[in-house]
């Protein structure tokens, strides 16, 4: 691809075992290292936002890390701008590349304009004096992320979803082609979680950046992102990658693999995981839209296996027009009288009523 941003060459990614450790575990077959993951072959393209998803401790920070030269690789490369990280200079990598983390950041004290100036840090000379340009690119940050209304505050006052974008500015601050963000999402509620997705979209398409997120919000990094990298455990423990756009990870059932749990099941229409209700009881359904979607999530909720269509058995009659006059005529079955309810809760009552007579006769 031309305008690769990152690549990655038969990478292996995990951690040297400490000498202390080494010693205490050495004999001859003991591998003086740890791989995480390993055969990882990556690319990502400007104007791309991906997403890394990935059970817990499958090495998402891991890679993140390595991905930004904070910590080495066990072996493979990894290629910035086509260029050989391992050789690049400190300064060099930081003008390509920024990192935003989700730990706490130990500046407290420091104000917010403060922080995000000190994106700036690869382009101002040792006594990090910032030129006028330099001012108009932090106060664009500002603005861009939506943090003008607090830049006079300090960075320990803020909420978390506050300090998350403020992170973002001092990276946009930084003006790297490449932004990589270790869980970026994690603690803010939705509105919030939207907000910073949307925003690092925009930096993507209009910005042309490429935006690597790592995540535990499968159905944002499904509706978002332009490919996931998806970190999938294999027999021995080591972690593959599999990259691909999110529709073909749901079709080839990688997703349901990498997280499948006993008692939950993936839904592929939806793009997430449910309990997996076990219902004994049939109960047919006859409606369609939204209010018969519901319908049939309350019955599977009460334990009921709902039959789409069926009218021979037990079962449920949907009139109305979705939003007023909503009636439920649930049928009993047995010639017993249907009855009829103005509301979701009700029916579900008169169900799981009946459901009980069923197994006491
Ligand atoms: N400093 C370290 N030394 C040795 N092993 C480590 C170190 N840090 C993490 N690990 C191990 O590496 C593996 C991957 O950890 P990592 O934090 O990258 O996973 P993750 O996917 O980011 O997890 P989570 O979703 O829980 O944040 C785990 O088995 C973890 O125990």
């Amino acid at each position: 691809m031309s305008d690769s941003m990152i690549q990655t060459r038969n990478l292996a990614i995990g951690y040297q075992l400490r000498q202390r450790e080494f010693i205490a575990w050495r004999k001859p077959s003991h591998p003086a290292s740890t791989v995480v993951a390993g055969s990882i072959n990556l690319d990502i393209a400007s104007g791309e936002l991906v997403c890394l998803l990935g059970p817990n401790g499958s090495g998402k920070s891991t890679l993140m890390r390595t991905l930004a030269g904070v910590q080495q690789p066990l072996s493979g490369s990894v290629l910035l701008k086509g260029r050989d990280m391992a050789g690049l200079h400190p300064k060099e990598i930081a003008k390509l590349l920024s990192l935003v983390l989700t730990d706490r950041v130990m500046t407290g004290n420091m104000s917010v304009y403060a922080l995000v100036a000190l994106g700036r840090y690869p382009y101002t000379g040792w006594m990090g004096t910032l030129s006028d340009a330099d001012e108009e690119l932090v106060r664009r940050a500002i603005e861009t992320t939506g943090t003008r209304a607090f830049a006079h505050r300090h960075i320990g006052e803020l909420s978390d979803g506050e300090r998350q974008k403020v992170m973002i500015a001092r990276a946009i601050a930084q003006d790297t082609p490449v932004i990589l963000l270790d869980e970026p999402t994690a603690h803010l509620d939705l509105p919030n979680r939207l907000e910073i997705i949307s925003l690092l979209k925009r930096l993507a398409r209009e910005e042309g950046k490429a935006v690597v997120l790592s995540t535990h919000e499968l159905d944002l990094a499904l509706q978002a992102s332009d490919r996931i990298w998806l970190m999938k455990r294999s027999g021995d423990r080591v972690c593959s990658i599999v990259s691909a756009i999110p529709e073909s990870l749901v079709l080839e059932g990688h997703l349901e693999k990498a997280f499948s749990r006993n008692g939950f099941e993936f839904d592929q229409y939806s793009g997430s995981f449910r309990f997996r209700h076990e219902g004994s009881s049939q109960v047919g359904l006859l409606g369609d839209g939204v209010t018969a979607y519901w319908t049939r999530r309350a019955l599977e909720r009460a334990g009921c296996r709902v039959v789409q269509g069926a009218s021979n058995i037990r079962h449920v009659e949907i009139s109305g027009d979705e939003s007023r006059n909503m009636q439920w005529r649930f049928f009993p079955g047995e010639n017993g009288e249907p009855v009829v309810t103005g509301s979701l809760d009700e029916l579900l009552r008169a169900v799981v009523r009946s459901s009980k007579e069923k197994e006491v006769s």
